[in-house]
Formats: structure tokens, sequence, C-alpha cells
């Protein structure tokens, strides 16, 4: 599990190794780690020509450090010093003893990669204007040292200029810009640096494979079809049958010992799906995919069962108070932003804000669907989706990802985690099927098994 402490954890994490250590050894730690990340990143050492952009505090002192030991190593080195006279003493010093070079803003050359060393941790979003300057003087690659100069670096907002990022290398453990759009978009690659920090439980986290793998139901040997879960869907409407399909295959993917189906699309769904059953005992209800106006009654009658429900689009703008059973919602930002009943902008805006002010006030869990999807559960534990593609940006994506979050619940899994399950199962068959090309929503839903299959079997080797 990758995980993303606040910064005010690092900090704490930080001391305690600070005050036993010699000075300044952390900080070598740190700059060891870029200089080789930096060398990797250019390929050569010898010649290559790097511009360190260095602020007033010690990420600024990371940025020398690194310079130092690349220019020792045949690198011509350049850097701005834009913290002037609060530039980092000895990492300067360090600098200039290995030949590095410090120039004004308008000396700036060609350059094959540039640092951004301006802030770390201790920034407050934005960029002053002259390293915007000297940002917009230059056009290479860059590295962001810990993080991309600007972002808020506990909520991943971008609320002013910011550096854009190729690469960042961060030190000792993620922070939260580094999972969490927007500003997970700003760092480019994400390298780790260890820094063997002792770090507390973290609240923003990413499972990877061998999470989702275990986490993953299947049967035991004396399984039989009950004991794996029966999931029922009250989705689609004369209006939209073919969320109720979409659904049904999502449900569909063999998670699960039973599918049943009440509606108005039935027809539609056995004939994609003739395995589906009709009405009778379920573990958990998904309703409102496609639900159009029959979607309140489907959201009372599920509720009337008391079994966990997954509540998703139409059924979403029925809600206006705590379901009275464990739920899993799942809106889009438009879809949020009408729970919340603010402005769409906003919850894209500040994304991990709105995913947990909704779970809070719906005491129940929340997964914000879109690029780097969001599973929030009231008061606790925000889960990150690193898988999947923009391709999966296609109409059906959700409804399948509904039906499949929804088979998770039926099989035992919490809201939340069938929330984080699905999403991350959902993002590598996309993957999986079209990284780089054009899916359907029925070609994600028939990926599925194939990519439990695989994650089973070779949970290191897939292209998640
Ligand atoms: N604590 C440690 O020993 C270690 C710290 N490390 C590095 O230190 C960084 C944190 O260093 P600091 O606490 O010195 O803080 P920063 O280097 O992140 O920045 C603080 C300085 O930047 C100024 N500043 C704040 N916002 C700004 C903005 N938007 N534009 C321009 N200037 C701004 C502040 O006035 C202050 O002088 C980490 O991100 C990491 O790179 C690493 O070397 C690992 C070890
Ligand atoms: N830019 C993107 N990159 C990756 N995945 C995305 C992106 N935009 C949307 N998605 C994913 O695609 C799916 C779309 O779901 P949704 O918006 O509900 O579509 P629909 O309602 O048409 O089914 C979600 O799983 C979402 O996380
Ligand atoms: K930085």
């Amino acid at each position: 599990m990758r995980e993303a402490h606040t910064v005010e954890q690092v900090r704490a994490a930080e001391d305690v190794v600070l005050a036993r250590v010699p000075d300044g050894a952390l900080m070598q730690r740190a700059a060891g780690g870029l200089a080789s990340a930096l060398a990797d990143f250019l390929g050569r050492v010898y010649g290559a020509r790097v511009l360190l952009l260095v602020g007033a505090g010690n990420n600024g002192g990371d940025a020398l450090y690194a310079g130092a030991s690349l220019a020792r190593r045949g690198a011509q080195v350049d850097a701005v010093l834009l913290g002037g006279e609060r530039t980092h003493a000895a990492g300067l010093a360090a600098y200039r003893a290995a030949g590095g070079q410090v120039v004004e803003p308008a000396q700036v050359r060609d350059t094959d990669v540039v640092v951004d060393g301006i802030v770390g941790i201790g920034g407050t979003p934005g960029l002053r204007a002259e390293a915007m300057a000297v940002l917009d003087m230059v056009d290479a690659p860059v590295v962001a040292v810990d993080v991309p100069s600007g972002v808020d670096v506990d909520t991943g907002e971008t609320p002013e200029a910011h550096v854009v990022a190729d690469l960042t290398v961060t030190f000792g453990t993620l922070k939260p810009c580094h999972l969490i759009d927007p500003a997970a978009q700003a760092c480019g690659a994400v390298h780790l640096v260890d820094l063997g920090l002792d770090l507390p439980r973290a609240d923003v986290v990413a499972l990877q494979a061998p999470e989702v793998r275990a986490l993953l139901p299947r049967p035991t040997p004396d399984a039989h079809k009950y004991t794996r879960g029966v999931v029922g869907l009250r989705v689609g409407s004369a209006t939209y049958p073919g969320a109720a399909v979409l659904s049904a295959l999502g449900a569909s993917s063999g998670l699960v010992g039973m599918v049943r189906y009440v509606g108005s699309a039935t027809d539609q769904v056995l004939a994609v799906a003739p395995e589906i059953v009709g009405a009778g005992r379920v573990q958990a209800w998904v309703v409102g995919s496609g639900g159009g106006d029959e979607a309140a009654e489907a959201l009372a009658d599920a509720f009337a069962d008391e079994v966990p429900v997954l509540i998703d689009a139409d059924g979403l703008r029925h809600l206006d108070a705590p379901p009275p059973v464990p739920a899993l919602l799942t809106p889009h930002a438009g879809e949020l932003a009408a729970m919340l009943d603010v402005p769409r902008d906003d919850v894209e805006t500040a994304p991990l804000r709105h995913a947990r002010e909704a779970a809070d006030r719906f005491g129940a869990a929340v997964l914000l669907k879109g690029r780097r999807t969001l599973v929030a559960e009231p008061g606790g534990r925000v889960y990150v989706n690193t898988t999947g593609t923009p391709w999966l940006a296609t109409a059906g994506a959700g409804d399948v990802l509904g039906g499949l979050c929804g088979a998770l619940m039926a099989a035992g899994l919490e809201p939340v985690l069938a929330g984080a399950v699905g999403s991350w199962v959902a993002g590598a068959a996309a993957s999986e099927l079209a990284a780089d090309g054009p899916l359907t929503a029925s070609q994600l839903a028939r990926a599925i098994p194939g990519t439990v299959r695989r994650l089973l079997t070779d949970p290191e080797d897939g292209p998640w």
C-alpha cells in the first residue's frame, strides 16, 4: 500500500531522526537520492546541463547538494538563487566547492533539465513572480524536489501558479499532493527516496496489487452460490435500459455467487447475461444507475431490505438524508456538486475536501469518480485509485463500476473497501484492455474476469 502523510506527520517523524543522526545527515540522504534520480532521468551525467532553481529553505538545500554531486561528476550545473541571502548556506558552500555556478536570471542558458528546488513541504501555494519568470525562460523537462513548488501539499489543490514537473523525487513518504488531483497531475512520475522515517498510520492511501489481491473475495473449497453472496440490481429504466445491462455485466464478473435483477429492463439484461435471476434475498443492492424516475422507488425498496446499498447516479438525487443502511455513494464530480449544492468547479478543484465532506454529511462511504477516483469513509481514511487510463472516460463505465462494487459488497467487503477494490480492478482492466486506445463500457465489463484471474495468479506482473 502506498501511504501519503501530511506535512505535520512528516515533520514529526523527521524530528525524531534529526535528533539521533549527525547534523545534515538526513539532507545528505535526500540529496543523494535526488542526484541518483536526476542521473537516471538524464541518462548521463558527464557533460549534461542542469539548471537549479533554489529557494530559501531546505528544499533549495537538497537541490544544491544534489547539484554539487552532479557537478563533481562532470555536469555543467547553474543555479538561480531565488531566496537571496537566505539560501541554505552549507548547501551553497558545497555547491560552489564542487564547481557549481551561480547565475542571475538574465544569464540562464539552454539546459537539459530544470531542478525545482523552490519550495518543498514548507511552501504555501503559489509561485513568486521571479520564479515564474525564470520558469518561462527555459524549455526543458522539470524534476521537482519533494513536491512541485506552488501546490498545496496536504490537500492536492492547486489554487495558484505552480510548477508542472515530469518527475517528482520525494523523500521519506508520499504526501497527499502526490496522489490526489489536481496536484498529482503536476507531479509527473513520482520517485520515493527512503529516509528510514518511522511514520504513523496515514489517512490518504493507495492500494497496490498485493493488497487488492488479498482483499478480493474468492470461493472457499466448500462454497456454494449463497455463501459467496448475492447482489441485487435495481438499476436502469425504460429510458436507460443500457445502464441495467452494463451494471449487470459489471456485477457478473464472477466475484459473487449470484446476481438478481429487478426492474424494467429484464429482457435486455437476460439477453446478455442469462445467469441473472429475478427478485429474492440479497446481501447488497445496487440502485440508481440509469434509474431515471424509477430510482426513487428503487431506493426505498432497497432500504427496506436492510442490507448494504450502493447508490449511483439518479439514486443520489433522491438522497436528502444519511442512508439508513451501510452505503457506498458513487457520484462523479457533477453529481457530488448537486449533492452538496456547490458548483461543479468547486468539486473538481478540491476533490479531497468535497469527498470527505460528503462522507461526513451522508454518514456513508463516498466514491468520487475521476482520473484519480477517491473513496472516503466518514471521518476516516481516503483511498486514492491510481489504476486506469483516460480512455475510461466513456459513457457507461460508471454503470459497470457500480455493478462490480455492489458485487464486492454482497461478497462481504465493507462499502469503502468495495469501492477501493472495485475502482482498482476496473482501472486495471481498462489499462489491460486499452492503455493507449479506445474502449467501450461493455468491453470493460467483459475484461474484468481476465484481469482478476491475472491478479490472482501473478500480482507483480500486470500492466497496473
Ligand atoms: N527536515 C529535514 O531535515 C529535511 C528536509 N528536507 C527538505 O526540506 C524541505 C522543507 O524545507 P523547509 O522547511 O526549509 O521549507 P521549504 O524549503 O519548503 O520552504 C520554506 C521557505 O520558502 C519560503 N516560501 C514559502 N512559500 C513560498 C512560496 N510560495 N514562494 C516562495 N517562497 C516561499 C518560506 O518563507 C521559507 O523561507 C522538504 O520539502 C525537503 O525538500 C529533506 O532534505 C529531507 C530532510
Ligand atoms: N480522465 C480520466 N482518467 C481515468 N479514468 C477516468 C477519467 N474520467 C473518468 N474516469 C473513470 O471513468 C468512469 C466514468 O464513470 P461515470 O462518469 O459515472 O460514467 P457513466 O455515468 O457514463 O457511466 C469512472 O470510473 C471514472 O473514474
Ligand atoms: K520543489
